[in-house]
């Protein structure tokens, strides 16, 4: 079936005071992007619920304009308004008497749609989420695992297709493995559907997982900080932020920044049949220790020795130390002395990825192909020198930006 396009949605001068006085949100503006997993996080209390349930009218705002497209969504009937918005809670809200099949078919139902266009569209969704619909499709939501009943409940949000999603702590009621693993879906899945999400959790972790974007909120629905994921954990925008995302902060920056030619290193390059003096001449000349060893079929990358051309893939390495001592002993080329490497990793695979098959190996360094061309080798260096780019290349919006 044919998606709907995504639309965006703009919060612009919301407020919401409760009857008692309190206030959940003041002042708020803010743009969830179409096509975009927006993340609101914040410590207990600070208006996150209240900021979502308003988008769909759950919670009916003070003052401000809520615009989905170019729709006021207070000019909308809200159960018009809530067919367009697909929403999942923390423990589903599936009904417990209807199948699952019925569950996931509550919206279309209700828009209309025919038995059997219904019955294709649960058949698909159910399929999408990872629920088989012949084994599971028939039982009742009490006979379901948390995590299967979860999916259950995102198919149920997708089902007409609305071009908005809102998540409120969708995975807090699940073991940490079955988060895992509900949370890697979800994100294949949104790159299927690319719905504009908002998504509430106080889990910074989760939200630096699956954010494309993240609103760190505090007391009153104040945005602290609207930035990517990698802004805000290498530049806080103040102590607030740098407090809310945790002193590790740079090991979560590894989990959310790529591997980039520019950071890596070049090590000299050389063939399994040069000869062992031309070998150690490249290394000296390079100021390097060691070389990367590649197939005699070609050199690429680095500063090889400019005999072969092709795409040599590499094989391992070749210190100018074991190399000399190879040699005093009669070795003669490469290929008599060096030594395996089976430690590549693909471009633009996290630096975290990348990190953890280095420290997985005595050599030091990780080659990085991209595809079966070596395009430089990760070290620790590298590593940093990869932080301190991502440092300098953000530019941490704050709160309001619209
Ligand atoms: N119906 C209500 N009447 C009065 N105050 C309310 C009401 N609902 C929420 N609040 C208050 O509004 C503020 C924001 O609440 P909200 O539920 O939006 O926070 P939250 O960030 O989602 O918190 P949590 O992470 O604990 O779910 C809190 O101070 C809360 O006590």
């Amino acid at each position: 079936m044919e998606a709907t396009a995504a639309e965006p949605i703009r919060l612009q001068g919301v407020s919401k005071v409760y009857p008692d006085g309190t206030v959940g949100v003041a002042e708020l503006d803010l743009t969830f992007a179409a096509g975009e997993l927006t993340v609101l996080v914040g410590p207990s209390g600070c208006g996150k619920t209240t900021t979502m349930k308003m988008i769909n009218r759950i919670i009916e705002p003070s003052t401000g304009r809520i615009l989905i497209g170019d729709d006021d969504v207070t000019r909308l009937r809200p159960q018009k308004l809530r067919r367009r918005i697909g929403y999942v809670i923390q423990n589903v809200g599936l009904f417990p008497h209807q199948s699952i099949r019925t569950n996931v078919g509550t919206v279309p139902r209700l828009l209309g749609w025919d038995r059997q266009r219904t019955a294709d569209r649960v058949e698909e969704l159910l399929t999408l989420v990872g629920l088989d619909p012949v084994a599971y499709g028939d039982r009742y939501p009490h006979q379901l695992s948390g995590g299967q009943r979860q999916r259950a409940g995102v198919a149920r949000a997708l089902a007409a297709d609305p071009p908005v999603l809102l998540m409120d702590e969708p995975f807090s009621a699940v073991d940490p493995v079955v988060r895992g693993r509900l949370q890697d879906e979800f994100l294949r899945l949104q790159e299927t559907v690319r719905k504009t999400i908002v998504f509430v959790t106080h889990d910074i972790e989760e939200a630096v997982r699956l954010g494309d974007r993240i609103a760190v909120m505090s007391e009153g629905g104040k945005v602290e900080q609207f930035a990517t994921p990698a802004d805000l954990l290498g530049a806080p925008a103040n102590d607030f932020v740098a407090d809310f995302v945790g002193a590790d902060r740079g090991l979560k920056r590894l989990a959310v920044t790529d591997v980039a030619v520019e950071d890596l290193e070049q090590p000299p390059v050389v063939a399994l049949d040069d000869g062992l003096g031309t070998a150690r001449a490249v290394i000296a000349r390079s100021g390097a220790s060691w070389a990367v060893v590649v197939d005699a079929a070609g050199v690429t990358g680095g500063t090889g020795t400019g005999r072969h051309q092709g795409t040599g893939l590499p094989l391992g390495w070749v210190s100018a130390e074991h190399a000399a001592e190879a040699a005093a002993g009669g070795a003669r080329v490469v290929g008599d002395v060096w030594r395996p490497m089976d430690a590549w990793v693909p471009l633009g695979s996290s630096l975290r990825a990348a990190y953890a098959r280095l420290l997985q190996v005595d050599a030091g360094w990780v080659g990085v192909m991209d595809g079966d061309k070596l395009v430089g080798v990760l070290t620790p260096a590298s590593v940093h020198a990869a932080l301190r780019r991502s440092v300098a290349g953000s530019s941490p919006e704050t709160a309001g930006a619209l």
